[in-house]
């Protein structure tokens, strides 16, 4: 495709992503697949440069403020050179020159002499929400609880795009085994720094054709997921229950821990979301999984399980703030009042999950949120309604589980390791927390 049509194409498709009337992943797709004759680096340039403009989109917007013609070009045009900077400098720096050749070639002499003066534009220069590109609501409560520079490398992780983290799945291979395969069609990767399951992919090439993916030998799963589910801690022939198991990305980490025995629950309001779960399950080899859609948390179905289960994840619905690397545009998607309901939300169904414990067993709630209303807020009310609950240290458990530097990993209570928090820029994860109590006996 000629530069020229490809920007047009990136401008088009802009202009409806940033309506975020729907999730840019979902008009992304629909884009690319409305449009068969676009090839697989076109529709790549095409999902690059929106995801840029949605990381920078207030500096971007600042610097198009200068520009001349339709606001969507003008991003195109600045979103299109972000991406060329980042491909060349990771590849060779000296390739940055011909790269911005390939954007110029599209441009007009007034926008390529206006694209040079918004490169020589220095960050120092810059306002506060030009540099950091979160709104002021997400931003005010994450200068709260980081210092100046944990709050600016945060910002600077949340920029990037997120690595892709692999699952070995111990039910069928050894991670050494995966990490073989992997070398011999040329892909590298490493074993992740904390989860004794994980591999980090150097790239992002494709996996869905691989006979170790065909196989169920691995899943694609953040490390920090992977982190959750070591939390839980399941063990083989126990009782358990992913509440909100959504299409199932912690149930089948969950499962494997299981060793596919005992009998492991996955419950979740969206049968549509559970539907998800099926092809994966028929991969993975686990037949102790059991879906079942729930009308709420209340649930007859559920009421039946009350008080017998070893062990029970909430991985509740939140505003998804920590994995703004995979979906920036949520930081414009989600509106501040959205948080107070969805903590309502968290509380019911960690009130109503908790009840499935057994004394003894031990609940885990979790977000992939960063947001301390969504978190600590949400497990110290529990912690201080349910009596019957006494709160485990997280620093501990991840350490029985044999997570490398588990102590990092935690914070919060008296001595520093209550509860699960991964930060991007400390953990190189998607935003997690989670906290964990045992039902007392
Ligand atoms: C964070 S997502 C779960 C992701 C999933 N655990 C995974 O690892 O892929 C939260 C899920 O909670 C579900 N949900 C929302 N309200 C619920 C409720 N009252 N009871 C159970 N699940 C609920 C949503 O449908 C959504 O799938």
């Amino acid at each position: 495709m000629h530069p020229k049509a490809l920007l047009d194409a990136c401008a088009e498709l802009l202009g409806q992503v940033l309506t975020f009337e729907h999730p840019a992943d979902a008009v992304v797709a629909r884009y690319c697949r409305e449009r068969r004759q676009l090839g697989p680096r076109e529709r790549a340039t095409l999902g690059d440069v929106t995801y840029a403009v949605l990381r920078r989109k207030l500096l971007l917007e600042q610097l198009a403020r200068s520009g001349s013609g339709a606001q969507a070009r003008r991003l195109a045009i600045l979103g299109f050179a972000a991406v060329q900077n980042e491909q060349a400098r990771a590849l060779d720096p000296a390739a940055t020159r011909g790269a911005r050749d390939f954007l110029k070639s599209a441009l007009s002499p007034l926008e390529s002499q206006w694209l040079d003066q918004c490169d020589s534009v220095q960050p120092q220069d810059l306002l506060a929400p030009h540099r950091h590109n979160l709104p002021e609501w997400v931003a005010a409560p994450l200068r709260q609880q980081l210092d100046e520079p944990g709050f600016w490398a945060l910002a600077e992780a949340l920029a990037q795009s997120a690595p892709l983290d692999l699952r070995v799945n111990i039910l069928k291979a050894r991670r050494e085994q995966v990490l073989q395969e992997l070398s011999q069609v040329g892909i590298q990767a490493a074993p992740s720094q904390h989860s004794p399951w994980g591999l980090r992919v150097q790239g992002k090439p494709s996996l869905a054709r691989l006979p170790a993916f065909a196989s169920g030998a691995f899943e694609v799963q953040d490390e920090g997921s992977q982190l959750l589910a070591l939390l839980l801690d399941a063990r083989r022939g126990e009782m358990v229950v992913d509440f909100c198991a959504g299409a199932g990305g912690k149930t089948l980490a969950i499962g494997a821990a299981m060793r596919s025995t005992g009998r492991l629950y996955a419950f979740d309001v969206s049968a549509h979301r559970l539907e998800g779960l099926k092809p994966r399950l028929a991969r993975s080899g686990l037949s102790n999984v059991h879906p079942v859609a729930i009308a709420h948390e209340r649930d007859e179905r559920i009421k039946r399980l009350a008080g017998k289960m070893d062990r029970v994840l909430v991985d509740a619905p939140c505003s998804g703030l920590g994995t703004l690397r995979r979906s920036p545009d949520l930081k414009w998607r989600q509106k501040p009042e959205a948080i107070a309901e969805l903590a309502q939300q968290q509380a019911a169904i960690l009130a109503g999950a908790a009840r499935l414990v057994k004394p003894g067993g031990r609940l885990v709630y979790a977000t992939c949120s960063v947001l301390e209303q969504e978190n600590e807020a949400v497990a110290r009310a529990f912690g201080a309604a349910q009596g019957d609950f006494e709160p485990l240290e997280v620093a501990d458990l991840l350490a029985q589980s044999r997570v490398a530097d588990a102590a990092a990993l935690a914070s919060g209570g008296e001595g520093g390791g209550r509860f699960l928090r991964l930060w991007p820029h400390l953990h190189g994860t998607d935003g997690f927390f989670a906290a964990v109590w045992q039902r007392r006996a």
